[in-house]
């Protein structure tokens, strides 16, 4: 039997979303329902799918499930972090200003700002291999990753999903496409990763393009931003604080730079438009 979906149409920079409302009704679309409502000439379009569900712990306010656009489901997505804290103050379904949200990956903290910036505290990165599906035998900075006979040096970092971060003189002219989709598949990164482009212009700003797994090339990725400045910082690179220049704007990223530390990102949240959609 078909049935009318409610959707909520959100990006954050343009890292595009299709919001889902399901405190009252399971969710229960499956992978190839996804990657049709995902699809941009025969559905609604979108990088991902976020789910609003209701918390499964105590001392948490709600539950967020992230699909990528070729069904997968993920540990976290940080521009869609800042519009369900938008989403679900915008629909009345909280009167707090800062949320405490259960991911794959762990609890975020949710921040909404007079300005109408979203703060989100998201957690604590990580390196080592055991912590990322990376297959390495040592822990380093950067590591050597042969692709097509060529060697790169990646770092990598987990914001809760895996990000594999290379520091390359312009984004403009960076292989984003080519190079980007065969690390996403490469073979020592058994769930695939995250691949980020990162330009440095100073200690306090970077250019990002971002590869995503699950989606490709999207126009920001919030946790790929974390795990950018992350790696930049470790590598003495970067301050502390760091604007980060994005196709359609900055987000700002804080680390203390210490194993204890977690990730601060703030930056825009934004509703484009309601639907409903026959499945
Ligand atoms: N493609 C990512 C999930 C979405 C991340 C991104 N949209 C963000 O804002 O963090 C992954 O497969 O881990």
């Amino acid at each position: 039997m078909r049935t009318l979906l409610p959707f909520t149409k959100m990006h954050g920079l343009g890292n595009d979303f299709i919001v889902i409302n399901a405190l009252t009704k399971p969710f229960s679309l499956t992978p190839l329902q996804i990657r049709y409502l995902a699809n941009r000439h025969t559905g609604i379009g979108c990088d991902q799918l976020l789910v609003v569900e209701p918390p499964t712990q105590p001392m948490v306010d709600f539950r967020y499930r992230i699909f990528n656009a070729d069904g997968s489901e993920v540990q976290q997505c940080g521009n869609g972090a800042r519009c369900f804290a938008k989403y679900v103050r915008d629909k009345n379904l909280t009167t707090k200003n800062l949320l405490h949200v259960e991911t794959m990956a762990g609890i975020i903290h949710l921040h909404l700002r007079p300005d109408g910036n979203v703060t989100v505290n998201m957690g604590k990165p990580r390196f080592l291999p055991t912590e990322i599906p990376f297959q390495a035998e040592e822990t380093a900075l950067f590591y050597p990753l042969e692709v097509d006979d060529r060697v790169y040096q990646i770092s990598v970092v987990s914001m809760g999903n895996p990000h594999a971060i290379l520091i390359v003189d312009n984004v403009r002219d960076a292989p984003v496409q080519t190079l980007g989709a065969k690390i996403e598949q490469h073979p020592r990164f058994p769930e695939r990763v995250n691949v980020g482009f990162m330009q440095i212009l100073d200690k306090h700003q970077i250019r990002l393009r971002v590869f995503e797994r699950g989606v490709g090339e999207t126009f920001a990725c919030g946790t790929g931003a974390c795990a950018a400045v992350v790696a930049g910082q470790r590598a003495g690179l970067l301050n502390t604080s760091v604007i980060v220049q994005l196709h359609y704007g900055q987000l700002h990223i804080e680390w203390a730079v210490n194993d204890t530390a977690t990730v601060s990102m703030s930056g825009p949240a934004t509703c484009v438009f309601e639907g409903t959609i026959e499945l």
